[in-house]
């Protein structure tokens, strides 16, 4: 069965504020489904198993990943990381839009299996900024932080394998763009329906 819903696929540098974006943009937009990510990070305090991430241990990963049970996964700073095949597959099929917040790496496999994901990269304004942001953040130690600064760079190199690019210094403004590109994405749709071909066939045919 085909999708109804579109998959939408936002990566970031850890700390260019992705996640604040998209829970900004989910809020505003009817429709749009945030995939809940499994992990074996610790928790930080703050977060609830469930609504930030499915927590899990290493064993309980494992064992998902051989029943096939991820869409995509990936080792992120030492943490394992992986997206519900069927959440997402059952929410794209209730006509629903998802949105996945997943590293470059999660990013490509996907691309490989639905093509017709629409992905984002989220760049900060400048890794000053970027460092700034997961210090004020304090959700991480010093040696987490240093270690997600030191990665940043990989993942941006990432950046030309997106359809999008949204710079998020200003906040409203990144926001604004995000919202630009699901909009635009169901107008795209719309207007491929079956509900605008009696009018297009009316208006060719000077009715
Ligand atoms: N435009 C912005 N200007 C200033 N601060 C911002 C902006 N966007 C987000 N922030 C702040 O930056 C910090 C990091 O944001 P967030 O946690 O959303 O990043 P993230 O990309 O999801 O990181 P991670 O990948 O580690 O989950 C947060 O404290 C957030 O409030
Ligand atoms: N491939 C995947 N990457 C994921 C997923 N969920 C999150 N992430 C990436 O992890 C980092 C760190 O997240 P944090 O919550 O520990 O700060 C984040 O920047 C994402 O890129 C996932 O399901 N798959």
């Amino acid at each position: 069965m085909a999708d109804k819903g579109t998959l939408y696929i936002v990566s970031a540098p850890s700390g260019a504020g992705k996640t604040s974006l998209v829970a900004a943009l989910v809020d505003k937009l009817a429709q749009l489904r945030p995939s809940v990510s499994h992990t074996t990070r610790p928790i930080r305090p703050g977060e609830e198993h469930g609504v930030n991430y499915h927590f899990t241990d290493r064993d309980e990963f494992v064992r998902l990943v051989e029943q096939g049970r991820f869409l995509e996964h990936a080792e992120v700073f030492g943490n394992l990381y992986g997206t519900s095949s069927d959440w997402v597959k059952q929410t794209l099929h209730g006509g629903e839009d998802v949105v996945l917040e997943i590293d470059w790496q999660g990013a490509s496999q996907i691309r490989k299996q639905m093509p017709e994901a629409v992905s984002i990269f989220i760049l900060p304004p400048s890794l000053e900024e970027l460092a700034e942001r997961l210090r004020g953040r304090d959700t991480d130690d010093e040696e987490v932080i240093q270690r997600r600064l030191n990665g940043a760079q990989e993942e941006m190199s990432h950046y030309a394998e997106f359809d999008f690019l949204v710079v998020n210094d200003d906040f409203s403004r990144a926001l604004f763009e995000l919202e630009a590109i699901v909009e635009a994405r169901r107008l795209h749709i719309v207007r491929q329906s079956v509900r605008l071909e009696p009018i297009l066939e009316n208006l060719l045919a000077g009715r």
